[in-house]
């Protein structure tokens, strides 16, 4: 074994430590040819295998064909672009590293002992009003109670809108699989096993959903409309808080929710329309 004053002084120099033929460690120079000795050695050695991979690819370009040779050992191509990490990578991993720093930063409600633990219940009396079973409940009741045509049309479409959510994104949430912040405590109501899943935020694409669908649909006062723009953020944003969800996924939540209002405008059921399906089943 290396001694660590031998250990330092390679990490200053740029060398590497190799196994040796003799069980013994030597060390290797990134930045100059290896001795032919240990040239032979390193096509079986799979340190040596990730140095070369990760070489410069104006040094592999330099090699003139489409596998590695050093040391007499051919290794290919596409075995070195794996490891070799691509600039989109890199940016993907540093959004996600400052994604999760964030989200758990801003995690101040995540439990009772958390740093604003005391408006914890606070926060859960907003998730609760962008819950489903609220929403559910009260399209069913409105479409039950409502006299007129128009209304019943426009329930009968925010019901729609509501099934078609809860299915996108549970088909979502099952196709990413991202597990929750690992602050999170597990303790909402009513949730499909997909629930388990972080991303994207359901609450966050109902909200952002049902807050374009109510200010289209509904004649509301100019306080009432930015009541509901509010309405909408603080679910999001109180996602984050409870340490229930990551931003990217409350941020995402938004973004396909809003989409998803466009798809229910596509979609719209009409009474005509209704009718005539009806006409045509029986
Ligand atoms: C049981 C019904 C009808 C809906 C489940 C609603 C729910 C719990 C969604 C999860 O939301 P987040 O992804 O924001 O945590």
């Amino acid at each position: 074994m290396p001694s660590p004053k031998a250990r330092s002084s390679a990490a200053r120099s740029g060398s590497v430590p190799c196994a040796g033929g003799n069980g013994r460690y030597e060390f290797v120079s990134l930045s100059r040819t290896p001795p032919p000795h240990l040239l032979q050695r390193q096509g079986s050695d799979p340190t040596a295998a990730r140095l070369r991979a990760s070489e410069s690819p104006s040094r592999r370009r330099g090699s003139g064909s489409s596998t590695s040779s050093t040391g007499g050992q051919q290794l290919p191509e596409e075995d070195c672009m794996k490891l070799n990490p691509s600039f989109i990578g890199i940016a993907l991993s540093s959004l996600l590293a400052i994604d999760l720093w964030l989200s758990k930063r801003l995690g101040v409600c995540a439990c009772e002992d958390a740093s604003w633990g005391s408006v914890r219940p606070l926060m859960k009396l907003v998730e609760i009003s962008g819950h489903g079973i609220p929403w559910l409940a009260g399209a069913v009741y409105c479409l039950y109670k409502s006299d007129s045509a128009a209304g019943q049309e426009v329930m009968l479409n925010l019901l729609m809108a509501l099934v078609l959510d809860l299915v996108l994104v549970g088909m979502m949430k099952a196709l990413v699989r991202r597990r929750r912040p690992a602050h999170n405590r597990m303790d909402m109501f009513a949730t499909f096993s997909v629930d388990g899943y972080s991303f994207p935020s359901g609450h966050a694409t109902r909200a952002a959903m049902c807050a374009r669908f109510l200010l289209a649909h509904l004649v509301l006062a100019a306080p009432l409309r930015v009541l509901v723009l509010l309405w909408a953020t603080f679910v999001g944003f109180s996602r984050v808080l409870l340490g229930r969800h990551h931003v990217t996924d409350v941020t995402f939540g938004f973004l396909m929710g809003y989409w998803q209002y466009n798809l229910v405008e596509m979609l719209w059921l009409s009474p005509v329309m209704l009718q005539s399906t009806i006409g045509q089943l029986q």
